[in-house]
């Protein structure tokens, strides 16, 4: 029997938000609502903004014939990962981050964590099927502060779909590292399974306030530090203070 040889320690990590860095009930029950209720006035008020129109005019063509408001809201109804309503969510969220009236929540092991291993020279990365612009409004909000200046790159659904592999080539491509180099952490075993197949190494958080179900595919945490224990980062000690 050959001996598998021990993955290296990732020197990135690439995370995904909802269910990983911050509660599903967050993003389901405050960031969502707020988008819709506010949809159909920042339509009438910003919608011949060019930044603004550009999605409204890739909405009409992914959806021909069909009012645009209407399009958006059977996709918020769906929670479909797409992107114009993506984009429109954040300029919404922009303005709600900027009135105070939304604060980002995370998960009390998630910043220390961060902080810690950014501090060791790992470079951090993001990848969630919202926005850029919306998870640099998260990071820009969160309750210890501006927590952009930690990462090094955002990537969304430009890139592609989480649960495709392709969309993790095309991180690595874009970050020049071997995909072994990069730790996927997420809840969601699909889009996991869809990094190891691009060859990065995979952690499912199993956060028990979200009600994740382990999948028994991947290596497991239910926090940061339990992951900075699983795969050799800094910041493993603060399992117990968290
Ligand atoms: C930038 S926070 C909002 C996240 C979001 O819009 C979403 O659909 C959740 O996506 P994730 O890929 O982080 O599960
Ligand atoms: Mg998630």
């Amino acid at each position: 029997m050959t001996a598998t040889a021990a993955a290296a320690r990732p020197t990135v990590v690439l995370t995904d938000i909802e269910g990983t860095t911050s509660a599903i009930s967050f993003v389901k029950d405050t960031l969502f609502p707020f988008a819709r209720a506010a949809l159909e006035d920042f339509l009438r008020r910003r919608g011949g903004e060019p930044a603004v129109a550009e999605q409204l005019a890739e909405v009409r063509r992914l959806q021909p014939g069909r009012e645009v408001a209407e399009v958006l809201r059977g996709w918020m109804d769906e929670d479909a990962k797409v992107t114009p309503l993506k984009a429109l969510q954040g300029m919404i969220w922009q303005e709600g981050y900027a009135a105070g009236r939304l604060q980002a929540h995370f998960y009390p092991d998630v910043v220390p964590a961060l902080r810690s291993w950014s501090r060791s020279g790992v470079e951090l990365c993001v990848y969630s099927s919202g926005s850029v612009e919306a998870q640099r409004l998260l990071f820009g909000h969160s309750e210890a502060g501006d927590l952009t200046p930690l990462f090094h790159g955002f990537f969304d659904t430009r890139v592609g779909a989480k649960r495709e592999s392709e969309s993790y080539r095309r991180i690595a491509a874009g970050l020049h590292r071997p995909a072994g180099e990069i730790l996927f952490l997420s809840d969601v075993a699909e889009e996991l399974d869809a990094a190891r197949e691009a060859g990065m190494q995979c952690c499912q958080l199993v956060r028990a306030e979200d009600g994740t179900r382990p999948s028994g595919r991947h290596a497991e945490a239910s926090s940061f530090p339990e992951v900075a224990a699983r795969f050799g980062l800094p910041g493993a000690e603060m399992r117990n203070l968290t």
